[in-house]
């Protein structure tokens, strides 16, 4: 088990950061997300052992957070939120630092090192002081340091804050390969769950201390009740033709989305599309995109409360009930059959 946390509850005086969460991940890539201030850096803190919490517990790796925090920290790697880097070394100096405090021989920490910096793209520069260093090649070097004394899991705390847009796709791909092709385990914070959406396996969703949900991304952006159809010409006509038939059509771009509503929906497309004369390219089932699921209103859409990529504007607190109803709305299994014949493979899954 990579993280299992059982009714844990952390006070700092009045303030409840953490409110009795129960949550346990197998492995993977998993994303812990929530509005500032939900408790995120609380729960890493606790995870490795930095910081006890006041009720309840959770064990890493298996160790317990309570009596193993050294141990743990042995096996983690962390990447903090903040900057924290000294404006003076360069990287190399900085992450062969950490990589002989983790206990690994000087020619080993020197070239797991050069390994580490190559990974994550910052070789050409890794001589250079870091107080030249752009935010994002900061954010690098603090995953490099993380990764530096292959961890058994990784804990990010906002790996893409105050980054770009170019800059968050980068890390996030950078997270994906180091997910998928090192094989490393590691939880993700983010307030974008859209971001998370991209890269993780598994969501964990925390709002004002309080476990939201905890899925799996599959779970999570299941079918939903929108037909995708997508022809070779005549779109509009195709739309308004629907639209005669009774449907409820949204234009989509090159494609037209249709309300589902019952499994005679797919035979009025079907015949509606012959009648046209159309090729048909894709009739199916769209699935939910998490950030979708926020959209409808728009205090929780995490990208419009993030408009320019970066966290100047802090997104509003989520409200649990709005939230937790959308979940719910999102998830509900949709009745019909999920592909109809002739589709092709559904080609969706980047970013909306
Ligand atoms: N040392 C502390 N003393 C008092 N309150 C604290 C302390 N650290 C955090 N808090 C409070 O606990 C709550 C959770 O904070 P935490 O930093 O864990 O949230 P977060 O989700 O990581 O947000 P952010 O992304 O803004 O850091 C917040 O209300 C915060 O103000």
């Amino acid at each position: 088990m990579m993280i299992s946390v059982e009714n844990l509850t952390k006070r700092y005086g009045a303030v409840t950061a953490l409110d009795g969460l129960t949550f346990a991940i197998e492995s993977g890539v998993v994303g812990l997300v929530g509005a500032n201030g939900a408790g995120k850096s609380t729960m890493i803190k606790i995870l490795l052992g930095l910081l006890p919490a006041t009720t309840g517990g959770a064990r890493v790796l298996g160790l317990d957070v309570a009596t193993d925090g050294p141990a743990i920290r042995q096996r983690v790697g962390y990447m903090p939120e903040h900057d924290c880097l000294p404006a003076d070394m360069s990287a190399t100096e900085f992450v062969l630092h950490m990589a002989r405090m983790s206990g690994l021989p000087l020619t080993a920490a020197r070239e797991r090192t050069a390994d580490t910096l190559r990974h994550v793209g910052l070789y050409e520069e890794r001589y250079r002081s870091m107080g030249g260093y752009s935010t994002g090649m900061k954010q690098r070097v603090k995953l490099a340091q993380a990764l530096v004394h292959d961890p058994g899991l990784l804990l990010l705390d906002e790996p893409t804050n105050g980054l770009d847009p170019a800059g968050r796709d980068q890390m996030l791909a950078l997270l994906r390969r180091i997910g998928t092709e090192f094989g490393i385990p590691m939880l993700v914070t983010s307030h974008l769950l859209g971001e998370l959406e991209q890269v993780c396996d598994h969501i964990v969703v925390v709002d004002g201390g309080r476990l939201l949900r905890s899925s799996s991304t599959a779970d999570v952006t299941s079918a939903s009740r929108i037909l995708a159809v997508e022809v070779d010409e005549r779109v509009p006509e195709l739309g308004a033709a629907l639209q005669a038939a009774g449907l409820v059509v949204h234009p989509a771009g090159r494609q037209i989305e249709v309300e589902l509503v019952d499994d005679g929906t797919y035979d009025v497309v079907l015949d509606t599309v012959v009648q046209l004369g159309v090729g048909l390219h894709r009739l199916e089932r769209r699935r939910h995109r998490m950030a979708e699921i926020f959209r409808a209103d728009p205090t929780l859409d995490p990208d419009q409360n993030d408009p320019g990529g970066n966290d100047a504007g802090d997104p509003a607190r989520a409200v649990a009930a709005a939230l937790q109803q959308k979940w719910a709305q999102a998830s509900q299994p949709a009745s019909g059959p999920a592909t109809a014949p002739n589709t092709a493979p559904n080609t969706e899954g980047g970013r909306p």
